[in-house]
């Protein structure tokens, strides 16, 4: 008697790889390709008021398709339970990596950060602010590239990122002076004063702002007074303080971060924030798919462009990450006997 019958000949679940708050997330075969993918299963009940979240997190992912943001595969509702399948990221969380190297040089971190800028580029561009950036949120792929997690507190408000999200979120320690401060705030410049704190933690090892105290904490956030280790570089400490600056409008914005000299040093170019992912479908997963399937290829194309995130969604993805790791793109004639 299986315990998640809706998986049942789709995935092969494996152990528990970790949990984030409302949800306990597994490791899970998907049966079609082969390929490892993460299940974040989340039990409607326990959620409760957090439920809101919940359909959040699934329409930001729906609409975010890009190479540094953790990819959503499927989402299989049923009575009483959510089920994400997601990317799989084998390396983990970026904090623990940092917490394994006490801190980074700072070639590693402009690595790093530059895959960070580019998701959150992508992000705001797309119309979203992601409200939680931190360590934990930043997983690490089998190539050590970063991948993006949890949307369940991104906001695409109305009328674009020009209007105020009215509601406090996030974590204190990576949260702006002016989300503290319950002000109306930009998701952008929220996500921006985040990205300092980031690229401190990075470079530092330890947070810029940091009290148990959390009345403490939150005055050395709403002053913006944090010290500088002393094996800083002059232009990494130019670029955290331009993204710790306390009044939202004097923070660097993403554009000018694109082309900073810290970012740039040893890149001589700007940035590029643009999806990776190709627009229009790929030929050889859709004739795998249109074989397996013995529909006409006009037929499949249609099909998967549907994206209705069911299974075809999810083997369409899965092939595409095959032939990106330079696999057969072939589906599993029988699905794969690893019951
Ligand atoms: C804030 N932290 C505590 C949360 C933890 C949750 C478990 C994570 N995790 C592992 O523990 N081991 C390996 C591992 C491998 N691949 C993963 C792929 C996706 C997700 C994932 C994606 C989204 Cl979009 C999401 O919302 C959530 Cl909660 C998780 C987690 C993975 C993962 C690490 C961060």
């Amino acid at each position: 008697m299986s315990l998640y019958p809706e998986l049942k000949g789709l995935y092969h679940l494996r152990e528990t790889i970790g949990s984030g708050g409302f949800a306990k997330v597994k490791l899970a075969y998907h049966a079609l390709t082969g390929e490892k993918v993460a299940v974040k299963i989340m039990d409607k009940r326990q959620l409760g008021p957090e439920l809101p979240r919940v359909t959040t997190e699934i329409a930001a992912m729906k609409e975010l398709c890009h190479h540094h943001i953790c990819k959503l595969f499927q989402v299989i509702e049923t009575e009483t339970r959510f089920y994400l399948i997601l990317e799989y990221c084998p390396e983990g969380e970026l904090f623990d990596y940092i917490v394994s190297k006490d801190r980074l040089e700072e070639d590693e971190a402009r690595i790093f950060f530059r895959q960070i800028v580019a998701a959150v580029a992508y992000i705001h561009d797309v119309g979203f602010a992601h409200r939680d950036l931190k360590p934990e949120n930043l997983l690490l792929d089998e190539e050590q590239n970063i991948k993006l997690i949890d949307f369940g507190l991104c906001a695409k408000p109305k009328g674009g990122m020009s209007s105020y999200l009215a509601t406090l979120c996030g974590s204190p320690a990576y949260a702006a002076p002016e989300l503290i401060a319950g002000k109306q705030y930009l998701g952008s410049e929220v996500d921006q004063w985040s990205m300092g704190v980031l690229l401190y933690a990075l470079l530092c090892g330890f947070l810029p702002f940091d009290d148990e105290n959390i009345s403490q904490l939150y005055k050395k956030i709403k002053h913006g007074t944090y010290s500088s280790p002393e094996w800083l570089s002059e232009e990494s400490k130019e670029l955290i303080a331009h993204l710790l600056q306390v009044d939202p409008k004097r923070r660097i914005t993403i554009p000018d971060l694109l082309q900073h000299e810290w970012l740039t040093h040893g890149f001589n170019v700007p940035i590029e924030w643009q999806s990776k992912y190709k627009k229009n479908l790929d030929d050889d997963c859709v004739i795998e798919l249109s074989v397996h399937h013995g529909k006409k290829r006009v037929d499949m194309e249609d099909e998967i462009q549907e994206w209705k995130y069911d299974y075809l969604t999810a083997t369409y993805f899965l092939l595409l990450e095959k032939k990106r790791k330079g696999k057969p793109v072939r589906l599993l004639l029988k699905p794969s006997n690893r019951e």
